[in-house]
């Protein structure tokens, strides 16, 4: 049964739930995990058959459960350094352990009270509200033993304090590593993975204008440079480009692509470039194949100078950020006032989604820790 005291940082909640994608971890889970991945999409054979052969490339293995199991115990540890009990579990919404078969166990040890964090920063529907979908469907697969499950989530965090700060960090010691020469011929790149156009336009709240998830990114990107700045006195001419284009070849997603500007760059005397992959926040295939395998070979190609910015992963600073994240929605939970941390002034997520916001385009689904 759960120890937690009613003076626990974290109270009301019982449990912390880090939702993530999943992957393989092993050769013979990559097909079963990319057919389940693309279930009911437009994602051509000829495009998973592609893709096999980047997680083939590692052994069959995905970096991204074992990025997880660290930044669990991390997370763990800070909590426990802040004098919290409560347990950090782990589900996933394509690979073992599914989200499901954990709440199920939460469930059976007495943990009703349940705070989601997902492992994706920014506002769209395949970072936020289709996790929101996974908490529904297993609550339903679950079956009356769920009612008595409260589940709430924190907020989009691309734009939090502490999301800026261990970028801007990992920014300032990749340039650090740089020719002083190579500076003014020296593109930044920020990377995030691309989307249908639809998926932009349609991301934030439903009453908005749309296209948060490349705004969100934008201001993040603005704010690391400008930190850069300060803290270095280097400025670097910056864009955001985009990685990992899935799809039918007809859908347009969003552009450009990381190779292309590379090349286009290069034409136009661009040196160095440092790719700064914000958009993931730990190395997921995304970034160790599509970044630094494939980029890379296309900077080396054009003679290019090629560097990657570390991803947040288990920095102190990600892993604060995010037990802040949780302190804030438990003070919201006990009704508290609560004046949440944002590194602008611009949008705000809350951490109840608002009603039809970042849409399921395919099909209305049900989705919790949201007012519609
Ligand atoms: C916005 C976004 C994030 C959030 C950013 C983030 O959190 O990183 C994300 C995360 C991830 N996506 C991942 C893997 C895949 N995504 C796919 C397909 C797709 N992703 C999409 C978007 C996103 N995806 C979209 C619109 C599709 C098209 C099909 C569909 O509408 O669903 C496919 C199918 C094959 C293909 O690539 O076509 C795979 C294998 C992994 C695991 C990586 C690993 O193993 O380390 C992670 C964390
Ligand atoms: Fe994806």
């Amino acid at each position: 049964m759960p120890t937690r005291s009613d003076d626990d940082a974290l109270a009301p909640y019982d449990a912390v739930l880090l939702l993530s994608f999943g992957g393989p971890e092993a050769p013979d889970e990559v097909m079963p995990f990319l057919r389940r991945v693309t279930a009911g999409r437009d994602v051509p054979e000829e495009r998973l058959q592609e893709v096999a052969t980047h997680y083939h490339h590692f052994g069959g293995a995905s970096p991204i459960n074992g990025q997880n199991r660290q930044l669990i115990a991390a997370m763990q540890a800070e909590l426990t350094r802040r004098g919290s009990t409560v347990p950090v579990l782990w589900g996933n919404r394509n690979s073992e352990p599914f989200v499901t078969d954990t709440l199920r166990e939460a469930r059976a040890q007495g943990h009703l009270r349940i705070c989601v964090v997902v492992t994706s920063a920014y506002s769209s529907y395949s970072g936020c509200r289709q996790y929101r979908e996974d908490l529904a469907a297993a609550t339903e697969e679950l079956g009356l033993a769920a009612v008595d499950l409260d589940i709430d989530k924190v907020r989009p965090y691309a734009l939090h304090p502490g999301f800026i700060a261990v970028n801007t960090e990992h920014l300032v010691e990749s340039v650090g590593a740089l020719d002083a020469a190579d500076l003014p011929t020296t593109r930044l790149l920020f990377v995030t993975h691309s989307v249908p156009e639809a998926m932009d336009d349609t991301s934030g709240p439903g009453d908005g204008d749309g296209n948060l998830y490349v705004e969100q990114h934008l201001r993040a990107g603005h704010l690391i440079t400008q930190g850069l700045a300060e803290r270095t006195g280097v400025t670097l001419e910056q864009e955001l480009v985009f990685c990992s284009r899935s799809g039918s070849p007809r859908t347009p997603w969003l552009e450009p692509d990381v190779n292309d500007r590379i090349e286009e760059l290069a034409a136009e005397g661009v040196t160095a470039v440092v790719l700064a992959p914000i958009g993931f926040v730990s190395d997921h295939m995304e970034v160790v194949n599509d970044l630094d395998r494939e980029a890379r070979e296309t900077a080396d190609r054009l003679g290019v100078r090629f560097v990657r910015v570390p991803t947040a992963g288990t920095h102190p600073l990600f892993v604060e950020a995010l037990v802040d994240l949780l302190q804030e929605r438990a003070a919201q939970a006990r009704g508290e006032v609560v004046i949440p941390a944002q590194a602008d002034d611009g949008d705000m997520r809350p951490s109840t989604c608002d009603p039809g916001c970042c849409p399921n385009l395919r099909a209305a689904l049900p989705a919790l820790c949201g007012r519609d």
